[in-house]
């Protein structure tokens, strides 16, 4: 056979299991779920559809009950109570080995005394497959992760970054209908980090698959997830596209986990219903009115607002321009405090005059560098009422 025809042949088979492993994907679902350690509670009354062929990451600070919410769905943790689906089986009561799920660690679990090719079939000796049928598995997925030319090493003659690929080519050879990934990439450099969470996230939609991952870092869950589950004190928070996060997280608490939001706490003075979203009036002491979008609040209620630091403007501040011109226009005069040049972003740390707030402002290095504003000067911030969000207590 030439090249061309082993090639071709490989592509043909290929096709049929990229076809399996679509096939196979199946949702989750969780229904009222709790886990309780004795009389503490880890996870508590979790509802939640991952819909099949989405990769979702569960988000949230440590301890919040992500690994736990996942271990439930992996079987190595009994529910206390709820129902958990897989498709449309019921697993609460089949073993962690047979509800056909996969799972991928940090520590990449690689067997150490036997060679990547023997790794990667190992879940389907078990599984009693037919040599033939686990030869061309193990060899499509060792192509599949770029490293059929490695298969007789042994794993501690790999680099980190292959044992986790060596890893998720043997989470995969069994085909689950759902592989989770317990922060498989907090292992890795920087650089690797970023190549691997591309290569993952290529592979999934490549092969439609559902992988649910749990992680505490934002940006990774940005850039892999259809869908994040944010989670707080064994609650979900919030789920959401990661844009829907980005742009308009629900709470105070999604809003400070998405990182450099800047917040401003007051009373709701009043609200006006509009086309889409209710404009909200804020009252925030030492600063005044603040306008922001949301859905009405009682008025009198303690509420907030959250801008982003790349939508504000910056300006110098000139004593003769009134502050606060237009009724729907959100200013305040700040301090310059410290000017951070990160590479494509320059982070400016500033202090609302009035109340000592920090706020961030954050822009493009280039434009930054373009203003004449330095550290210690007074600035006026604005923004647009559009881009505030109204944050409900
Ligand atoms: N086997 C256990 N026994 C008792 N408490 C547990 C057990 N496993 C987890 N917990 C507790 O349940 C809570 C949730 O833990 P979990 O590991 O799910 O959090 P997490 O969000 O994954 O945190 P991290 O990011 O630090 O891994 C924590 O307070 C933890 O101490």
């Amino acid at each position: 056979m030439t090249t061309t025809g082993v090639r071709q042949e490989f592509l043909q088979t290929s096709s049929a299991t990229q076809q399996a492993l679509a096939d196979a994907a199946a949702g989750v679902s969780l229904r009222s779920v709790t886990k309780k350690y004795g009389s503490f509670t880890a996870v508590e009354n979790l509802t939640l559809d991952i819909p099949a062929g989405n990769y979702c990451c569960l988000l949230g600070p440590s301890g919040c009950g992500k690994t736990t919410a996942l271990r439930t769905i992996a079987g190595h943790e009994e529910v206390t109570s709820g129902d958990i689906l897989i498709g449309d089986r019921r697993v609460n009561d089949i073993p962690a080995a047979k509800r056909n799920t996969s799972m991928m660690f940090q520590s990449y679990a690689l067997f150490p005394h036997k060679s990547i090719w023997e790794n990667v079939e190992f879940g389907l000796k078990m599984r009693k497959l037919p040599e033939q049928e686990r030869r061309t598995r193990v060899g499509e997925m060792l192509e599949m992760v770029g490293l059929s030319h490695v298969a007789e090493r042994k794993p501690n003659m790999l680099s980190g970054g292959q044992q986790q690929r060596i890893a998720l080519a043997r989470a995969l050879a069994t085909r689950p209908q759902v592989l989770m990934l317990d922060e498989p990439l907090s292992a890795l450099d920087e650089n690797l980090r970023v190549k691997m969470r591309t290569e993952l996230r290529r592979i999934q939609k490549q092969f439609g698959m559902t992988f649910i991952q749990v992680t505490h870092h934002v940006e990774e869950a940005f850039s892999l997830s259809d869908m994040v589950v944010v989670m707080t004190h064994g609650r979900i928070d919030q789920v959401a596209t990661p844009s829907e996060l980005f742009n308009t997280p629900a709470s105070q608490f999604v809003a400070k986990f998405m990182g450099d939001n800047n917040i401003f706490t007051g009373k709701v003075v009043n609200s006006v219903a509009d086309t889409s979203l209710d404009l909200i009036q804020l009252g925030v002491e030492g600063i005044g009115t603040l306008f922001c979008r949301g859905y009405a609040a009682p008025v009198g209620s303690i509420a907030a607002c959250s801008i982003r630091p790349d939508l504000m403007q910056i300006e110098p501040y000139l004593p003769t321009v009134p502050i606060q011109s237009s009724l729907t226009a959100n200013q305040i005069t700040a301090r310059i405090v410290a000017v951070e040049m990160t590479g494509f972003v320059t982070r400016v740390s500033l202090m609302a005059e009035a109340t000592g707030q920090e706020i961030l402002y954050k822009a493009r290095t280039t434009d930054w560098d373009a203003n004449a504003l330095t550290e210690g000067q007074l600035v006026v911030l604005s923004w647009s009422k559009d881009n505030c969000v109204f944050l409900a207590a």
